[in-house]
């Protein structure tokens, strides 16, 4: 298998957020120590405007000279575009604190409620009047962010945070998030990775329907539902035709789905970084923007960046970044994720009635499963692994990923105490249960974020995971996991410190602290940490703080 570079367009139509002579003045002088922070900033005039005055500019202009460019022609007050917005159901003390009798535990959860309010936000009235002043992608409903320098929806992140929200009785907000979700896919055809326009032309992990079914389950709200369910169809349409493969193993087609983008150049948030990777590494454009596509698709795996896409040239996972080869990677998480997808699409068809198209979406499920029981299965290692579709082979490395299609469900029933045997076996004998402060995201010392790094989402999908199989073990194993993850985190807690920070990710050897690595500096709010907490503290009290 081996991609194909096309003439893509840029990763927007913007000639100032997507591509062009400003962006790429600007963001290689490195003017921002974070690049992501030029292409948040809202126009004070229009793109052509913006464009003729920078014409004007020197050659070669300098820092002073770009600064007084961006002045006069950008504005840096990040409140125009949004305001903080007090959601009409957020409860001071939301019920499920009600049974808590651990000081610290009803602390967080206390902490986290507070969180939802700082997190909180609207659309401005000038964002709806003037969108082409903004990067911001205008929403109709309110929404909760991940924080810090995350100041918009973050596509998979919302799945988490709805689980925080449904457990804290805010279903309103939910179903407000879902829409805004929604409202996208009639928009552009798909959910971008972000509410940014210069995200557009990728997208996250396909969470939509799981987040349409948690609040199903919660409000057995089915008008919504109805009204929903030609959108979530587009939604698979769009996975259907840009990132489903035929992919041949020892004879045999199979039915894959893998991450991409339909873009050239660099990400515009992390324009210089691409850009001076690639540059410095590559020859040839054809090769620069095949770097570049790769980094853009491991963006839309919600995995940026990891070893998880490396392939180094005897075919392992070894890097540096410039070995990031996504699109060659079939990837256990999303195929399964898909298999989930459709079943829930065939049970919604059917709560509306329709036999029919629940078979048509039977069929779909069956064939990603054919696929994760021969292809991604191995039934020597008795786990599921990525796929390298460059080198036809299995990744036998560990990812905690490996472990999502426990909470995908995508296995037969009849095979759930053995799948459940072999992961608490695979968990035990990988290492991965030997860090004081979680679960890593993999064993590799990367320094990038995705490796050897604690997060929560990655622990709510383990537990259920392992819950959801039913067998004994797997389930004291799950609260084990979850006790060590909670405790970690409160261990770095102070009852009664004025405001406590939840992180976006933690350090598996040091409990408590933040994972220093990435691209970014670790950003502190944090919207999926709260939802898994709010989820952990829901689901086993007290117990979580019993030695
Ligand atoms: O600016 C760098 C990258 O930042 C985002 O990725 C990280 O934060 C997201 C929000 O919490 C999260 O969904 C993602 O899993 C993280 O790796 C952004 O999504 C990337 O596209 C962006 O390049």
């Amino acid at each position: 298998m081996k991609s194909e570079i096309k003439n893509l367009p840029p990763p927007c139509d913007s000639p100032i957020w997507g591509y062009g002579p400003v962006l790429d003045t600007i963001q290689k002088a490195g003017i921002f120590s974070d690049s992501k922070t030029f292409v948040d900033l809202k126009l004070n005039h229009s793109e052509e405007k913006i464009l003729e005055n920078f014409k004007k500019l020197p050659d070669n202009p300098s820092h002073a000279v770009l600064l007084e460019f961006i002045n006069e022609n950008f504005c840096r007050n990040f409140h125009q575009e949004m305001t903080t917005w007090t959601p009409d159901d957020w409860v001071e003390e939301p019920e499920y604190l009600e049974s808590i009798k651990d000081e610290k535990l009803l602390y967080i959860g206390r902490q986290i409620n507070t969180k939802w309010l700082e997190l909180s936000r609207k659309c401005s009235s000038e964002l709806a009047k003037t969108p082409e002043k903004f990067s911001k992608i205008h929403l109709p409903y309110g929404f909760i962010i991940p924080g810090g320098r995350f100041r918009e929806i973050y596509y998979w992140d919302s799945y988490w945070i709805i689980c925080g929200l449904l457990i804290s009785k805010m279903t309103a907000t939910a179903n407000g998030i879902i829409g805004n979700l929604l409202h996208q896919v009639d928009r552009f055809g798909h959910v971008p990775n972000g509410t940014r326009i210069y995200y557009m032309r990728r997208t996250q992990p396909p969470y939509l329907i799981p987040m349409m079914a948690k609040y199903i389950e919660k409000t057995t709200d089915l008008k919504f539902l109805a009204e929903s369910i030609a959108t979530m169809e587009r939604e698979l349409d769009f996975f259907e035709t840009h990132r489903r493969i035929d992919y041949t193993w020892e004879g045999r087609r199979y039915t894959v789905f893998h991450f991409g983008s339909e873009s050239s150049g660099p990400r515009p948030e992390s324009y210089k970084e691409d850009l001076v990777e690639a540059q410095e590494n590559f020859d040839t454009i054809e090769e620069q923007e095949e770097c570049y596509m790769h980094k853009k698709a491991a963006a839309e795996s919600g995995w940026d960046f990891s070893s998880r896409w490396y392939i180094d040239e005897n075919g392992e996972n070894k890097g540096p970044l410039i070995n990031t080869k996504t699109c060659y990677i079939a990837p256990t998480d999303l195929n399964a994720l898909m298999y989930q997808n459709y079943r829930f699409m065939a049970r919604f068809h059917r709560m509306l009635g329709s036999e029919e198209k629940g078979r048509f979406y039977d069929g779909k499920s069956g064939d990603i499963l054919r696929s994760l029981n021969e292809l991604f299965w191995c039934s020597q290692e008795h786990m599921w692994f990525d796929i390298d579709m460059l080198n036809n082979k299995r990744r036998y490395y560990f990812y905690a990923s490996n472990l999502f299609p426990l909470w995908a469900e995508a296995y037969e029933p009849f095979r759930a105490f053995h799948v459940a045997k072999c992961a608490v076996n695979y968990l035990h004998r990988s290492g991965a249960l030997n860090h004081p402060g979680g679960i890593p995201a993999s064993l590799e010392h990367t320094d990038q974020q995705w490796d050897y790094s604690v997060w929560a989402p990655l622990h709510h999908f383990i537990i259920y995971g392992l819950k959801k199989t039913g067998d004994e073990q797997a389930i004291k194993l799950a609260k084990k996991i979850t006790k060590k993850f909670v405790q970690a985190i409160l261990s770095n807690c102070t009852i009664n410190a004025l405001s406590t920070s939840f992180f976006e990710k933690y350090d598996p050897d040091n409990p408590g602290r933040p994972f220093d690595g990435g691209e970014y500096s670790v950003q502190v709010g944090f919207g999926w940490t709260n939802g898994v907490l709010v989820d952990f503290i829901n689901q086993y009290g007290d117990d979580l703080t019993k030695p």
